[in-house]
This record gives structure tokens, C-alpha cells and sequence, in this order.
């Protein structure tokens, strides 16, 4: 058996061509541009790849962005000014803050301040909690982008027992929030969890995202299983293993060109959304 490639890729690059038609058609019938800004705090070179790249994605299909770089030693109540300035401006559809933050500042209270119609990112509580609830919101990027990778390649989840590790805000929570709601049968794992080989032996569909290069074994992963990896680290490598999985899952995303393009695409796609439910854009 050849594992089916969960080309994220190719997925986003076909997604973009859509929601390029899109923005073009809401400025044809009077919308103004919609606006994406990002905020970067601190001089993080990996950070400031990935916040250029959603600038890249957003100029692409035809949206604008603001980017706001502030410097290292910014405080809390100087960020919350800032979000507070952004949530106000009537040019601006969604903002992002990306994460992580250095560490006097609140990242917490920042991601709460995004109003909740702006939250294109999906971080914060209240976004979470409506998500959760099944209720409209902005998922958070990482798992919205997964979820419509897993969708479009029809992979089931209903009944499924899918196995997240990781259980960050940003991340495994909402992952496992959002495989829930699609019925499948859900354990999360964090770095307290005792036997981990033994419970992602038991998964259907596994989503690696601790951070770790490579801490998830290939030999953990029964035959047949699916395989998302949200990792990812220099080398093109990600937090699964993957020598050998190519002959015995049923599917599995690349590291790169697997998740990282699908969040983007998430973000990129909630901010039109949010630019078409905004009366001001
Ligand atoms: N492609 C993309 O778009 C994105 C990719 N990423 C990538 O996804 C990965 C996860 O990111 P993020 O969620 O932000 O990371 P965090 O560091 O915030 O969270 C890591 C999670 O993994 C858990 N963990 C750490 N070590 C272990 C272990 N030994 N066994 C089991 N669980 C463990 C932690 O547990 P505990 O809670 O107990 O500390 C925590 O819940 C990273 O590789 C990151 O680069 C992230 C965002 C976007
Ligand atoms: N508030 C917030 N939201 C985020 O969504 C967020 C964040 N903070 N902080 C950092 C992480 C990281 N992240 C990535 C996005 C795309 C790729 C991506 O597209 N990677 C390409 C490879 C790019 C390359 O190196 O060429 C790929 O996987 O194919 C990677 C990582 C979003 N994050």
C-alpha cells in the first residue's frame, strides 16, 4: 500500500486561485480591500519568515496588510494599546498576533483583546469557546487549516480514534476541540501523558504537534492509520517520524508542504470572511 499524500500544497495553491476571484468579486460589488495586520514583536528571524509569508499570501490574492513591528522590549499595556488602535480602525479586517511573544509581555491578555470579529487567527478564549460549543467562530489557523486538508481528501473522522499530542492554546487543544465536533473519538496527549506509544498504537488518525523533532515514532503507528504532522523544524523534518510509513498508513501530510501551507490559507480565507461580515471594509 502507497500512503495518499496530503498535498497541502497543492490544496492552498488552488484554494488561493478561488479566494483571489473572491476578493476580486467583493471589491467589484463595493467592498474596499480587506486588510490583514500582523503585528511581530521582537527581531525573531524564524518569526519574521512566518509573518512574511502571510504578508506574501495575503498580496497574492489581491487582500492588503499592515504590518506592525514592535520592538523586543515592548510592554503588555503597549500591545494592548496597539490592539486596541487596530480593533477601531475601520480599515482593518483581521488581525494577528503572532506568537510567541517575548516573555514580560501577557500573550494571553493580548490574544483577548482582538475583538472577536477580527479575530481571523482564532485565539482567542471567546473564539475558542464558541468553536468548541459548535456555535460560529474563526477557528484557530493550524487545526481550521487541517480540518479543510482533511476534508478535502474525504478522510472520515466519525467514530475515528484520533490521537493529538499536544495540547497547546494555539494548537492541540483546539485540534482536539475540532476533531471532536467532527465525532470523532478524541485523546490528547501532553508531556504528562504516561504511555504514549501505546495510546498513538491505538490511533486511526494521529496530528503530531509537541514541538519535538521526531519525538513520535513511526513504529508507534498501526498500519492503515492517518497521519498529520503540524511539526516543524530545520531540515524539513516534523514531530513524526516517518521512515517507512510511506507503505503502511493510509495517508499522510508532508513536512514541508503539508500543514504550514493550509494555515496560511485558514488565515487568509477567515479574513475575507471576516471583510464580508464587517459593515466597514
Ligand atoms: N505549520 C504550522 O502552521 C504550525 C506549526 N507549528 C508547529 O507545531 C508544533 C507544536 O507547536 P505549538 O503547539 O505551538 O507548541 P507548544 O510548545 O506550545 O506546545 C507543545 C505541546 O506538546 C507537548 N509536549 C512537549 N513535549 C512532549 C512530550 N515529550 N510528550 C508529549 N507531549 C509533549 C506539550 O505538553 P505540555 O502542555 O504538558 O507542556 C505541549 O502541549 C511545533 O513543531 C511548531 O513548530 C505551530 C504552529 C503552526
Ligand atoms: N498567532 C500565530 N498564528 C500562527 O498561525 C502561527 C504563529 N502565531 N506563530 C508561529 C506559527 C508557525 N506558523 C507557520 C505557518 C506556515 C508555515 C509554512 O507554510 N511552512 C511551509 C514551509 C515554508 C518554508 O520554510 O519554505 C511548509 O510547511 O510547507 C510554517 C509555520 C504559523 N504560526
Amino acid at each position: 500500500m502507497s500512503a495518499l499524500i496530503l498535498d497541502g500544497k497543492a490544496l492552498a495553491k488552488s484554494r488561493e486561485q478561488q479566494l483571489q476571484a473572491a476578493v476580486k468579486k467583493f471589491q467589484d460589488g463595493g467592498g474596499l480591500q480587506p486588510v490583514l495586520a500582523t503585528i511581530l514583536v521582537g527581531d525573531d528571524p524564524s518569526s519574521a519568515t512566518y509573518v512574511q509569508m502571510k504578508i506574501n499570501a495575503c498580496a497574492r490574492v489581491g487582500m492588503g496588510s499592515r504590518f506592525i513591528r514592535l520592538p523586543a522590549a515592548t510592554t503588555t499595556q503597549e500591545l494592548l494599546s496597539k490592539i486596541d488602535q487596530l480593533n477601531k480602525d475601520p480599515d482593518v479586517c483581521g488581525i494577528l498576533l503572532q506568537h510567541p511573544v517575548p516573555e514580560q509581555i501577557d500573550e494571553r491578555a493580548c490574544f483577548d483583546a482582538i475583538t472577536i470579529e477580527k479575530d481571523v487567527d482564532g485565539v482567542t478564549t471567546q473564539g475558542f469557546g464558541q468553536m468548541s460549543m459548535g456555535e460560529q467562530a474563526f477557528g484557530s489557523a493550524t487545526p481550521a487549516g487541517i480540518m479543510t486538508l482533511l476534508k478535502h481528501y474525504d478522510i472520515p473522522l466519525s467514530g475515528k480514534h484520533a490521537v493529538v499530542l499536544g495540547r497547546s492554546p494555539i494548537l492541540g487543544k483546539p485540534m482536539a476541540a475540532m476533531l471532536l465536533n467532527a465525532n470523532a473519538t478524541v485523546t490528547i496527549c501532553h508531556s504528562r501523558t504516561n504511555n504514549l506509544a501505546a495510546l498513538v498504537a491505538q490511533a486511526d488518525i494521529i496530528v503530531g504537534a509537541v514541538g519535538k523533532p521526531e519525538l513520535i515514532k513511526a513504529a508507534w503507528i498501526k498500519d492503515g492509520a492517518v497521519v498529520v504532522d503540524a511539526g516543524y523544524h530545520a531540515g524539513g523534518i516534523g514531530d513524526i517520524e516517518k521512515a517507512g510509513l510511506e507503505n503502511r498508513v493510509a495517508a499522510l501530510t508532508p513536512v514541508p508542504g503539508g500543514v504550514g501551507p493550509m494555515t496560511i490559507n485558514a488565515l487568509i480565507s477567515q479574513t475575507l470572511e471576516s471583510a464580508e461580515k464587517l459593515e466597514t471594509c
